[in-house]
């Protein structure tokens, strides 16, 4: 049947597209599922959140400008994607070598490194960010007390 045949190759590519969207939703649930249980079992991913939340907070506080809430937001997210790496390093790891081996250690270590190093840039930021303001908080407080 000639009308068919249309019908089928009109509608192949609807389905195709479909399919296509599905699988990135599918794609995107996993990657979500991949960030819950970062959160749910990393006690440093926790301590990030936390952190991060309060400088979030403190941001409001002292209703930082734009170009610091871009340096907040880019550490916090830095952060935070290197503790779901490290993460993702220490699983495949264990995965490939369930006893010692120097290379582990190396894999390992380097990983854990890197999420140091990029918490120590969000303290470096929190520093330049916060510290000049808390400290216009704290000081007349402290000069009032001596
Ligand atoms: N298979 C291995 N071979 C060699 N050294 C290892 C191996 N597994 C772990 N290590 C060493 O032990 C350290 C701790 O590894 P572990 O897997 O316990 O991660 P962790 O520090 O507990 O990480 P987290 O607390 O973030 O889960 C590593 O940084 C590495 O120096």
């Amino acid at each position: 049947m000639p009308g068919a045949t249309r019908l089928r190759s009109a509608s192949a590519p609807r389905r195709s597209s479909v399919r296509w969207v599905q699988r990135r939703l599918r794609s995107f649930l996993f990657a979500f599922a991949g960030i819950g249980h970062l959160l749910r079992t990393q006690g440093n991913a926790q301590i990030h959140v936390v952190a991060g939340s309060v400088a979030i907070v403190l941001g409001f506080f002292f209703n930082i400008d734009r170009g610091e809430w871009l340096a907040l937001a880019l550490t916090i997210t830095l952060v935070l994607a290197a503790e779901g790496v490290n993460t993702a390093v220490e699983a495949v790891v264990d995965l490939v070598t369930p006893g010692f081996h120097p290379l582990a250690k190396i894999a390992k270590d380097v990983a854990a490194g890197t999420v140091l190093l990029t918490a120590i840039g969000a303290v470096a930021v929190g520093v330049i960010v916060f510290l000049p303001r808390l400290w216009t908080l704290v000081a007349p407080l402290i000069q009032g007390a001596i």
